[in-house]
């Protein structure tokens, strides 16, 4: 019977619909109400039954014959041995009637004695019919029962045929469906790998891209500044040009006065050095005459010494002297005319003064301010020299600034080539770029889409079982060599069955020394045993925590015995962190991943715990006095009234927080675990993803909790508050598999009202675009094996129902 419904039941759960999940508790599996129609039957033979057929029967028909095979007939009682009258007269039972020994008085006569004996008699008469009216009865009540159990039997038969037949036909479309799963996977491989390759290549292109977009930002600065600098040159330039412009102007026009100044000066030296030389020719002239006239009077006064001597001498010294007279009178007359001429001379050279006094007065200069003239020429010649030189100085500024300029123009040109060519290069690899980024983008979708499909494949609650290692204190044997939980790999099982061995009544390792065991075969999405590592965990979560970016509700739950693991599965530690911190790490790492491609998420997280029904801020401040949380829930959404939600846009948030909620929940000690989890912890992550370019919305919610443990009041043996807790915990776990059991039937009513978990959790658990995934954990030990059992049990009910297919909650359009 186990075998057949552990291995994993078909979508259609036929099976499911027929039974409705089994309580938890030890009340309900110890007392599992009989089959109506047994029960019914068992009330019909009851032997107080007064109104029963038989006993109707018997009154009327006196004489009815036995049936063949039946003791032979027994004459009928008369009315008044029929027991009940005899029972209502004296108040006795049939052993009281037995056991009763007739007691006399001392004193009674015989006749009293024999009344008292034959009134017994007659009791015991009555209860003797009774006896045999009830023991025929009860004959043919064990034939009827007999034929409706073959009937039943046959049903039975017939149901397990048409089931088995129909479990062939589901394990045929599950061995299809699991190849189309594979080829699916291969796919998503396939373009998890395209993407990878795209991603890299992607990194490589912006990280040339960036590279280029640093070298064209130099480039530019350089070109930049080589423009600056060249406009500097230029100004500079301009303004060294202006003023070569202007003192080469002031030189031409100084060259122009001084080469006009030179010619006045010239002319007026040519004509005082003509003047210089008449007047020192007229001087030499008027001196030879002189001394003619000196010699010629020394003559005459010889002459004159000499008179007495000789008369012709004196007459021919007088013709002589006539002679002399007249060369004398001739020599005046020339002395005359060369006074006149010196005097005409002389008034030249009057008038050449004057008209040197004249162009004096006209230049308004003498000689020495024609010197001083001179001398300033020649300051402004050196001037102009020094000006020439500083010109030239210039000049070879200017070249060389123009050089500076043409070898900046050059670089800068250069740099522009660059900057257009870096230029062309950043826009051909922002093409690719976009590109890329839209293959990528396409990739995710098609990523997601393929992802979805599996997940629809693999239906939209899924069961992962996992198995905690055993405690030094724990007896992981059912029975010599033996443990109790195995893990069978035979055909599909593999990696997903779970077999538990219970030892056999008054057998096992306590038990005494038999070796016979009970073994239970279960199938589920994933069995881990325990030594899989909480990273390896995860893996197989992943991809579902990545669902609520893309929209969907998630909901993962832990479901176990009290100490099976399901707070190490959820929380774990800081060294050793379970689902929820890893759940958070990858959605923020997602989140970083889907940036480039232009999403941008906001965060927001809250934690409440359902202690005894009431709910629990873990976080906040929790309602005002006399108010309560209260759940409320629209279209999509489910809101908490005075529940806070905080900000965890900031990874490292998530830690203080998840470190604050488990200090503030309720915690207490079982049997079976020192620091038992009294309440259900959730933990809500809100997600809302927005894309602009793709002009798209997301609302993804996570709700990632650590159930209760599950446990038998009888074992956990707890009184008081401790009882009330427990029985709290125990009902609204019973209400979730009511829940998932209607959701599996697709029930017109699903009793969400009927626990807090239940109610709050509506929309993740039986929302138009929620998936959930339930961890059963299991405790490996043989003093558990009982509540493994039924934790299995539950699971596999969880594994067989089917819960719609999620769309995921997107908005398009801006
Ligand atoms: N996979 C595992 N590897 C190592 N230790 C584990 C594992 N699972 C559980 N444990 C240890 O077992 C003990 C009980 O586990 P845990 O508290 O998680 O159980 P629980 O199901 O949450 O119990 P409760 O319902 O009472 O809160 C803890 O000490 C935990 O560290």
């Amino acid at each position: 019977m186990e075998n057949r419904r552990s291995t994993r039941i078909p979508r259609p759960g036929a099976a499911l619909k027929a039974a409705p999940l089994a309580p938890l508790s030890e009340n309900q599996e110890n007392t599992a109400p009989l089959p109506s129609t047994l029960q019914r039957k068992r009330k019909d033979i009851s032997p107080a039954g007064k109104s029963g057929p038989l006993a109707k029967r018997a009154t009327v028909t006196s004489t009815a014959a036995a049936p063949s095979g039946r003791p032979p007939a027994v004459p009928v009682p008369a009315e008044d041995n029929i027991w009940e009258a005899v029972a209502e007269e004296t108040g006795w039972t049939l052993t009281d009637c037995l056991s009763h020994k007739v007691a006399f008085a001392k004193r009674a006569d015989a006749k009293s004695k024999v009344e008292a004996l034959a009134q017994h008699v007659k009791r015991l008469r009555a209860a003797g019919w009774h006896l045999y009216d009830a023991r025929e009865r009860a004959a043919m009540d064990g034939e009827a029962m007999a034929a409706s159990l073959a009937r039943e039997e046959a049903a039975r038969k017939e149901d397990r045929e048409a089931h088995d037949a129909a479990l062939r036909q589901v394990q045929q479309q599950l061995g299809s469906l699991g190849q189309e799963v594979k080829a699916r996977e291969a796919e998503v491989g396939e373009r998890q790998a395209e993407v990878e390759r795209l991603q890299s290549e992607l990194t490589a292109a912006r990280d040339s891209l960036r590279e280029a977009q640093e070298a064209a930002r130099t480039a530019a600065a350089d070109s930049q500044r080589f423009k600056e600098q060249a406009e500097e040159l230029a100004s500079q330039q301009k303004a060294l040009s202006e003023m070569q412009q202007q003192a080469q102007k002031y030189n031409a026009e100084l060259q122009q006065y001084n080469s006009k100044m030179q010619g006045e000066l010239q002319a007026a030296n040519e004509a005082l050095a003509k003047a210089q030389a008449d007047k020192a020719a007229l001087a030499e002239e008027c001196a030879a005459l002189k001394g003619r006239v000196t010699a010629l009077e020394e003559q005459l006064a010889a002459v004159a010494a000499t008179s007495s001597t000789t008369e012709q001498m004196r007459a021919s010294a007088l013709e002589d002297a006539s002679r002399l007279r007249g060369e004398i009178a001739g020599v005046a007359a020339e002395r005359n005319a060369m006074q006149a001429e010196n005097v005409r001379l002389r008034g030249e050279l009057e008038a050449a003064k004057r008209e040197v006094e004249r162009f004096r007065d006209a230049t308004g200069k003498d000689v020495g301010a024609l010197e001083a003239e001179n001398a300033a020429r020649n300051h402004l010649e050196s001037r102009s020299k020094a000006q020439a030189e500083l010109n030239t100085n210039l000049h070879e500024q200017v070249v060389l600034l123009r050089e500076q300029k043409e070898l900046s123009e050059a670089r800068a040109e250069k740099s522009a080539a660059e900057v257009k060519k870096l230029t062309a290069k950043v826009k051909k690899l922002e093409k690719e770029l976009a590109a890329a980024e839209r293959k990528v983008s396409e990739g995710e979708a098609q990523r997601r889409r393929l992802h979805n499909q599996i997940q629809e494949l693999k239906g939209n609650i899924r069961v992962f079982a996992r198995v905690r290692p055993a405690k030094d204190s724990e007896a992981a044997e059912a029975a010599p060599g033996k443990p109790v939980v195995g893990y069978p790999s035979a055909g599909d099982l593999l990696g997903r069955g779970l077999e538990l061995r219970q030892p056999a009544a008054g057998g096992g390792p306590k038990g005494g020394s038999s070796s016979e065991v009970q073994a239970h075969t279960f199938g589920f999405d994933r069995v881990f045993a325990p030594t899989a590592a909480q990273g390896e965990v995860f893996e197989e979560i992943s991809q579902l925590v990545q669902s609520a970016l893309d929209g969907y509700k998630v909901c993962i739950f832990a479901y176990g015995q009290t100490g099976s693991g399901k707070t190490h599965t959820m929380m774990g530690s800081p060294e050793d962190p379970g689902m929820i911190p890893r759940a958070m790490d990858q959605v923020f790492a997602h989140a970083k991943e889907l940036a480039p491609q232009g999403w941008k998420y906001e965060m927001k997280a809250a934690m409440l715990e359902i202690y005894n029904e009431e709910l629990r801020d873990l976080l906040g401040k929790g309602p005002p006095k006399d108010k309560k949380h209260a759940v409320s829930h629209d279209k999509e959404s489910t809101s908490v009234s005075y529940l806070e939600y905080f900000d965890v846009s900031q990874p490292e948030r998530v830690a203080a927080l998840l470190e604050r909620a488990m200090k503030t929940r309720s915690v207490g000690a079982t049997a079976m675990n020192e620091q038992s989890s009294r309440s259900h912890m959730v933990f809500i992550l809100a997600i809302e993803g927005s894309n602009e370019g793709m002009g798209q919305k997301v609302k993804g919610q996570l709700n990632l909790i650590d159930l209760a443990g599950s446990e038998r009041l009888s074992r956990s043996a707890v009184t008081g508050d401790r009882l009330k807790e427990t029985q709290a915990i125990n009902k609204s776990l019973s209400a979730l598999g009511d829940v998932i059991a209607a959701l599996g039937n697709k029930e017109a009513h699903v009793p969400y009202r009927n626990s807090k978990l239940t109610f709050l959790l509506q929309n993740s658990l039986g929302g138009y675009n929620s998936k959930t995934l339930m961890f059963v954990n299991i405790a490996p030990g043989a003093e558990s094996a009982q509540e493994s059992l039924c934790s299995l049990r539950f699971a596999a009910k969880v594994n067989a129902c089917e819960i719609g297919t999620a769309k995921r909650s997107v908005t398009t359009g801006k």
